[in-house]
């Protein structure tokens, strides 16, 4: 699924490889009046991204839309775009209101990273509970009567699903030589969290003997009203694991494929919320030159049938004010409880992508 090519010197290689290489966040060091090296995001040129914001725009105004493209349903809510030379591509703008925005946001950073769900944390502090209100109280996880030996260090750790970790305040510990780490560490370090049907990465596979949750309700309905588009009538989508990949600056996703599932008539429903991002759509070999694209908060993307063969993956996240484009979370997220989620997702992106199995 998420395997990228052996050969990581060469980031040249091919051409999924070069887009990804154009569109990533690189700095230029300039030297500061204080003769100190200041990092400085490097100018990228966004000249060929596709904008479905202004391609929606366009259709609004019965203005030709860019060769290529093409509006599948307007009886949706939200016009459902498609690529000509990508059949089973969906591309559906603003597809999610304001509120469903900022009610999956509150979501994925309380509930869904909660146990049994597991995390990138799991392999290394087992199941832990809570993450995000204990780093909104400033907590630290410390590790049960472990105290640090002379020539351990965490490299020497690997699996620590054993080992019991809980979260506590740093006057509890203050007597005590803990291992710790902050919670806010471990929340800027969260990379994904699986909902469902648990995703095993080490085997690359789904395992269906770990414990799980069904997917939420909420979730599970969104997912099946939005791949209709993508289904013949009469066709059911059964949702039975989620991904939630969680962006920072400078996070990528590399180009993969995810062909673990049974069914690959069955789309992959997928929900952006946060900073925006740039996607790349390729081909079936990562020679097709791949096809860049803006991903905002609120956007879905389906992707089934010869899109299920595609690789894809997102090379860029923009956090800068001027291009998250996260105004209108700005705006709704101002009650003293949001305050939080506000400042996590205005440096950060949220990708939710939900899946049938079987
Ligand atoms: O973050 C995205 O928009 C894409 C995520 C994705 O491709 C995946 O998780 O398989
Ligand atoms: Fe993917």
């Amino acid at each position: 699924m998420y395997g990228t090519e052996n050969n990581r010197d060469d980031s040249e290689r091919t051409a999924f490889r070069r887009s990804e290489k154009k569109y990533k966040l690189y700095y230029d060091y300039n030297a500061s009046s204080k003769n100190k090296k200041k990092k400085q995001p490097k100018p990228v040129d966004l000249a060929e991204v596709l904008d479905f914001r202004s391609i929606l725009e366009c259709y609004h105004q019965n203005a030709v839309l860019p060769s290529g493209v093409i509006v599948l349903h307007d009886k949706f809510t939200s016009p459902v775009f498609a690529l000509q030379n990508r059949p089973g591509f969906y591309f559906i703008p603003g597809a999610l209101s304001i509120e469903k925005q900022c009610s999956l946001i509150r979501e994925s950073l309380t509930d869904f990273p909660q146990p049994p769900n597991r995390t990138n944390h799991n392999a290394l502090y087992g199941p832990i509970q809570d993450v995000f209100v204990a780093a909104k109280e400033g907590k630290l996880l410390v590790e049960d009567n472990s105290p640090i030996t002379s020539s351990e260090t965490y490299a020497d750790i690997d699996h620590r699903d054993d080992k019991e970790w809980k979260f506590t305040t740093e006057k509890d510990m203050s007597l005590r030589k803990c291992r710790t780490v902050s919670a806010s560490v471990l929340l800027r370090k969260l990379r994904w969290s699986t909902l469902g049907l648990q995703f095993d990465w080490s085997k690359r596979n789904y395992d269906v003997s770990l414990p799980h949750n069904k997917i939420p309700e909420a979730l599970c309905e969104l997912s099946k009203q939005l791949a209709k588009p993508a289904l013949p009538g009469g066709v059911e989508f059964r949702p039975d694991a989620a991904i939630v990949n969680y962006f920072g600056l400078g996070d990528t996703l590399g180009g993969h494929l995810d062909d673990m599932e049974a069914d690959w008539s069955k789309p992959i429903v997928s929900l952006s919320l946060g900073c925006k991002a740039i996607f790349l759509l390729g081909g079936k070999s990562r020679e097709d030159t791949p096809l860049a694209m803006f991903l905002r908060s609120g956007d879905a993307v389906l992707m089934a049938g010869d899109a299920r063969e595609c690789f894809h993956g997102v090379p860029r996240i923009f956090t800068d004010k001027e291009n998250a484009e996260i105004g209108h979370l700005e705006t709704r997220l101002t009650h003293e409880d949001d305050i939080c989620f506000l400042k996590y997702i205005q440096t950060s992106r949220i990708n939710i992508n939900i899946r049938q199995v079987f």
